[in-house]
């Protein structure tokens, strides 16, 4: 059941208190309540996801992302050198489902390097791509598209499941001339851009249909999908939303390890505390989870000490090595035109028509060459020979989420394999200031060149005859403009793809550095569990695995 107010729950004390309703806290709930032997409570700082047409309707993503608002935690980052001293918004949602409920639904999974090396770093096999597969079946329910296209040669059934939560499908409606244009590319040009039929096979370099997490035209977030009436109405699954937490509770240390009792949480101006009688399970995301971790007293000794926190576990790693994406933009003016009025009536008649998806068909993942001069200096940070280091998303309109009413095309460049690194700290010790956000965007050298290549990449894309006479002009022009100017345009225009990851990071069980062990235990501790993007990306498969490590624990 989803609570609003505290005084409506049956108790504050559960087997498993879990932080955060977002993407890894909603699969948590849900597969942990599985087992009606098991109570769970999850507390969420922010709002009910009902109703909210904006994080229903697919094209509506840009409303809850282009400002402050009531689903939005509002965040801005620290100036960031990388992109010329510029604080930029840093979007965290305030809302039942976290990041799924406003997020980009793109439905990515990476390539099988990208898990194989987390399973040599960790020393744990379990994350591999092969073991992790079934975990990508669980949480992926395949779907047809809104408007039940034949979509033979758009993708691989074979790597896909229609038996999982959280709908997976691709667009619902037809860009035809735009699509036939970016299919005819990989044939003029397959050497830089050949055609992949399923990018989330494990290798994903190539051009493939785009796929996102919607299902019937409508966004399927960990909300609608695993809080689905059938789960929520579980005996056992408790919900408390307007519940912020500020810290874990009663430490006590013995034999050096570190337990607690449960947390500490506010609502309506009020301190509650909710008990964990078998583990507390943080999922409050790549901000949210370090931030409590620091407010507890487990960060780095010195730095809490400073801020007038009593250090419970020195693990210096918490709130380091922050990494995020940068993206920006390349348009053009192009002949297309689409209706928003008549399209936005489609879709309340039978989410059907362009709002069913962003405006987006394909997605380019490409490598950088392996002679390229930055290479000279820099180990090649991806995981291997199949791994991208960039990602185009090619689409109609001005940009991810605009309307399709104007006529140009946008290609979304994303830098993948980032060197640069950036931290979350604390202000203050008072738990209800905002933490520090630092991403660290374009810091280094490999950073700035691999988004320079982005650009000359999808300057050679629309350098296939097909799109002869139909792009009219660059908006502007970055193909001529120096490698100074190139630079300033990226450091003015780049932004967070809202990425963030690995800020209480899993490392192999002796490690020196990281977090959280394989079995997501925090280091030093027994009772606690951090199960988000804090410890990696991936945050569906991680919580799916997570959910059994932990019924493995306690079953
Ligand atoms: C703008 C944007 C676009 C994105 N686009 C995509 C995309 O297209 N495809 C993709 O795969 N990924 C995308 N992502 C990333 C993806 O959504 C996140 O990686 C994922 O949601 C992380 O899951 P999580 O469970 O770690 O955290 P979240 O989903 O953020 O959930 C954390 C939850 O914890 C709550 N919380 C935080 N602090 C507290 C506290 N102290 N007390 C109580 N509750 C708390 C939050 O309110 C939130 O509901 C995007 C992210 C953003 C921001």
């Amino acid at each position: 059941k989803i609570y609003e107010d505290v005084s409506e729950l049956p108790g504050l004390e559960y087997d498993f208190v879990i932080v955060g309703a977002g993407a890894a806290g909603n699969v948590l709930a849900n597969r942990l309540t599985e087992n009606l032997n098991f109570s769970v409570l999850v507390l969420e700082a922010g709002v009910s996801n009902e109703g909210v047409i904006d994080s229903m309707v697919p094209l509506f993503v840009n409303n809850l992302l282009s400002g402050p608002n009531a689903y939005e935690w509002n965040y801005t980052t620290t100036p960031q050198v990388g992109l010329n001293n510029r604080s930029i918004p840093y979007q965290r949602a305030y809302i039942l489902g976290g990041c799924t409920s406003h997020n980009g639904m793109f439905y990515t999974r990476g390539s099988a390097e990208d898990y194989n090396r987390w399973a040599t770093l960790t020393g744990d096999s379990g994350w591999s791509w092969d073991d992790l597969l079934p975990y990508f079946f669980k949480n992926e329910k395949w779907s047809p598209p809104a408007d039940n296209h034949d979509t033979s040669g758009e993708f691989n059934p074979a790597v896909h499941s229609t038996q999982g939560i959280n709908s997976v499908s691709l667009s619902g409606s037809r860009w035809p001339i735009f699509e036939n244009q970016v299919i005819q590319t990989t044939r003029e040009l397959p050497d830089e851009f050949p055609f992949n039929l399923d990018y989330n096979s494990g290798e994903p370099l190539g051009v493939g249909w785009f796929q996102s997490t919607i299902g019937n035209g409508t966004r399927s977030s960990s909300a609608t999908s695993y809080l689905a009436p059938q789960f929520i109405q579980r005996p056992n699954l408790h919900v408390l939303l307007h519940a912020q937490v500020s810290k874990l509770v009663g430490p006590q240390t013995a034999k050096g390890v570190v337990s607690f009792e449960g947390v500490q949480f506010s609502q309506g101006g009020s301190l509650f505390t909710a008990k964990a009688t078998k583990e507390t399970i943080l999922s409050a995301g790549a901000i949210g989870t370090p931030a409590i971790l620091m407010n507890s007293g487990i960060g780095d000794k010195n730095a809490l000490t400073a801020l007038g926190i009593s250090s419970v576990l020195d693990l210096p790693s918490v709130g380091q090595n922050a990494t995020d994406q940068p993206t920006f933009f390349a348009t053009w003016a192009y002949k297309n035109a689409t209706l928003f009025n008549e399209a936005y009536a489609e879709w309340n008649a039978t989410h059907t028509g362009p709002f069913t998806n962003l405006p987006v068909t394909h997605i380019a993942w490409t490598r950088l060459d392996a002679d390229s001069p930055i290479f000279k200096n820099v180990t090649d940070p991806s995981a291997g020979p199949k791994t991208p280091h960039i990602e185009i998303f090619v689409g109609t309109g001005t940009g991810f989420g605009a309307a399709p009413t104007g006529n140009s095309m946008s290609f979304g460049m994303v830098m993948l394999t980032p060197t640069s690194r950036g931290s979350i700290t604390l202000q203050s010790n008072n738990p209800f200031d905002p933490p520090l956000i630092d991403p660290g965007m374009l810091v280094t050298d490999f950073d700035i060149f691999t988004a320079r290549e982005s650009v000359a990449q999808a300057y050679s894309f629309v350098q296939a005859p097909v799109w002869k006479d139909y792009i009219i002009a660059p908006t502007p022009d970055l193909s001529n403009m120096t490698t100074d100017a190139l630079d300033e345009f990226i450091r003015n225009n780049a932004y967070t793809s809202g990425h963030i990851v690995s800020t209480a990071a899993m490392s192999a069980k002796n490690a020196p550095y990281g977090v959280v062990n394989p079995d997501l235990l925090v280091k030093g501790a027994s009772g606690l569990s951090i199960i988000d993007a804090s410890i990696m990306a991936a945050t569906y498969v991680v919580a799916e695995r997570g959910a059994d490590l932990v019924k493995q624990r306690w079953t």
